[in-house]
């Protein structure tokens, strides 16, 4: 990575302005903007009107950022960085790990009641590093070992901190011909097999609860095109995918909105869409209360959305996955790591919460090398 880069980078911070670093899916070149007013709170959802820029939302809540004035976007070349697996995972906390589990046996005894049909429950764990802790270097990598992820890190001063993701999941996304895609995103096992060898998709065999629970997504999805009268969609899936060091079972859909006269789809989605099933829950509200009441902390930026908005004439956002947030912390670098599970019925809670080990360890691994 370019010194003039890094120097953009801590000037940035240094300055209070907003600064956001991005890569695409498998792309070659990461990006940068830096807003020198700090960003823009931004209400409307006309995406198409929107100026080019970086969004930023949390999970809920009126504090969505735009990076737009003063923009910069470089197209900067990959790095090589050989990612090793030898690091030290977080030792889990006892307590979380209790108030956890016992949340997902609560969760499932709610959807026995038929309070609700799946909650995406959420839990942080914490790690300390040098306030030597190098932002750009920690993105590079990440670029590296997730080739097929959406990479970026942002730093917004009203938040004072940053956050690095590394996300498998498209919220909404627009290219330059008009089609319009998003995914359904859910059902999580491990990509290792216990001797440390790597597994084939071909070789992943999916239970009852994990097809259930990626099928609450995707009808969510078509739910929502229901909503709008949609019917010229496109539906590829199930299909296993790789995430990392995890798999996923993902259902893509697409939109020809030039052909079909859908101009605005994109921002109705966005609407309708977020947060989806695959980071709240089915139905929605009921499901928002239940982590409302069983949640500790503030999920911020986590299972929010982000990414470039019509830039090079497309719009990519991610939903905030597989997320850390870096803050200052008496003279260190405080890191919150934050990771959900889907709960069904046919969880079991101590598997949850090692799905959220696994999905803490996507980013983990690569910055405590
Ligand atoms: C909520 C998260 O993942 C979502 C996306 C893929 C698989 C998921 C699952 O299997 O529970 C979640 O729905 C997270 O990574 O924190």
């Amino acid at each position: 990575m370019s010194n003039s880069w890094n120097q953009l980078w801590k000037n940035a911070v240094q300055s209070g302005h907003a600064i956001a670093i991005w890569r695409l899916p498998n792309q070659p070149n990461k990006q940068l903007i830096i807003d020198e007013t700090g960003g823009t709170p931004y209400a409307s959802m006309d995406l198409a009107a929107s100026p080019s820029g970086f969004i930023v939302a949390p999970f809920e809540g009126d504090q969505t950022f735009l990076l737009a004035s003063h923009m910069h976007v470089l197209p900067i070349s990959a790095s090589e960085y050989a990612i090793s697996d030898s690091y030290a995972p977080i030792a889990a906390d006892l307590g979380d790990q209790l108030y956890f589990t016992e949340q997902v046996q609560r969760s499932i005894e709610k959807i026995q009641q038929g309070e609700f049909q799946k909650v995406v429950l959420s839990r942080t764990a914490e790690q300390l590093f040098d306030a030597s802790f190098d932002v750009l270097l920690a993105f590079d990598r990440l670029c590296v070992a997730y080739p097929s992820a959406f990479v970026s890190a942002v730093f917004l001063p009203a938040l004072g901190s940053t956050w690095l993701c590394a996300t498998p999941e498209t919220l909404v996304s627009q290219d330059r011909n008009g089609i319009f895609s998003t995914i359904s995103l859910a059902g999580t096992q491990a990509a290792l097999f216990a001797d440390g060898t790597r597994m084939s998709v071909q070789e992943v065999r999916w239970s009852q609860k994990e097809i259930e629970e990626q099928a609450y997504v995707s009808r969510y999805i078509i739910d929502c095109f229901k909503k709008i009268r949609l019917r010229e969609y496109i539906e590829n899936g199930p299909k296993t995918v790789l995430a990392g060091n995890l798999m996923h079972l993902k259902t893509e859909y697409w939109v020809d909105t030039t052909k079909y006269n859908y101009p605005g789809l994109i921002s109705t989605m966005l609407e309708l869409l977020h947060p989806t099933s695959a980071v709240c829950g089915t139905p929605k509200e009921a499901a928002k209360s239940w982590i409302h009441a069983v949640e500790k902390h503030d999920r911020s930026l986590y299972s929010g959305y982000l990414g470039p908005v019509n830039v090079d004439e497309e719009t990519h956002l991610f939903v905030n996955l597989r997320t850390v947030r870096l803050a200052p912390f008496a003279g260190q670098i405080k890191a919150t790591y934050f990771a959900g599970c889907g709960i069904t019925e046919e969880s079991n809670p101590e598997k949850e919460w090692l799905e959220t080990e696994m999905k803490c360890q996507t980013l983990q691994r690569v910055l405590s090398v």
